[in-house]
């Protein structure tokens, strides 16, 4: 399997605080759906935006594709985010005057290339949906939204930063099984922060945070579905 991106001794500090990430080092091979564990403030946003290209770390370097995104002017780094990178997070950040169907398009990236909107639509089960407005549409219909607009450009890396943080049991897993869904059918590389640990076990890799540092890495041979998993 090929590496998409190889994190090399990466530390954070921001200004006047404590180090928040520290040293870290590990690599995210394509198409692997991996899920990002850990107490709340031990860094894993701040890993997940470096990742992203949506931060600088301190020192360290990012490589996408063997190319140092550390090292990206402004220009460069808007232009890995509009063509490569999906994200999503815990709010929808859908626009509220714009139907579905045109919050959708806006993950269309200049570079032309993008998935076809009925068949995205019908994969996220938001066909009959597109001519409706955000204020209309129930938490879970909104990620899944989200999550259209966030891959319609083809992206090959999706960050999810907390995206099933503010949706219920049913919500959340079918949410995640769209997401295992997607990375099956389009070869989406996931990286997938999460607080739930019953979604990291349906992972194939599950990096444990800890104090800024990879505490725990674990390699899922045997990954639970979607059905498996109990919700405490
Ligand atoms: N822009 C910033 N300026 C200063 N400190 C920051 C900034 N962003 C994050 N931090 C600090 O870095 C630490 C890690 O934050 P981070 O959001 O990465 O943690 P997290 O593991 O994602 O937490 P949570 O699970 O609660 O989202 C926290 O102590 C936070 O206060």
């Amino acid at each position: 399997m090929l590496t998409i991106l190889s994190v090399d001794k990466v530390t954070k500090q921001f200004r006047k605080h404590e180090v928040v990430l520290k040293n870290i080092t590990l690599d995210i091979k394509e198409g692997t759906f991996t899920a990002m564990i850990g107490a709340s403030g031990s860094g894993k946003s701040t890993l997940l935006n470096i990742m992203s290209g949506l931060l600088k770390p301190t020192s360290g370097s990012v490589l996408y594709k063997g190319k140092n995104l550390t090292m990206f002017d402004d220009n460069e780094i808007a232009n890995f985010l509009r063509n490569e990178v999906g994200l999503i997070f815990q709010n929808y950040y859908l626009l509220s005057h714009l139907t579905v169907e045109e919050n959708i398009n806006i993950g269309i990236s200049n570079t032309g290339r993008h998935y076809d909107l009925n068949e995205i639509s019908k994969v996220l089960g938001i066909e009959n949906l597109l001519r409706h407005f955000p204020s209309e549409l129930s938490g879970g219909q909104q990620q899944r939204v989200a999550i259209a607009r966030a891959i319609m450009k083809k992206p090959s890396i999706l960050y999810c930063d907390e995206a099933t943080g503010a949706l219920d049991e049913a919500n959340s897993k079918k949410v995640i099984s769209l997401l295992h869904r997607i990375r099956q059918q389009y070869g989406i590389t996931i990286i997938f922060i999460t607080h739930n640990h019953e979604i990291a076990k349906t992972a194939d890799r599950v990096i444990t945070i800890k104090d800024g540092m990879v505490y725990r890495d674990t390699t899922c041979t045997n990954p639970i579905s979607v059905e498996q998993m109990s919700w405490a």
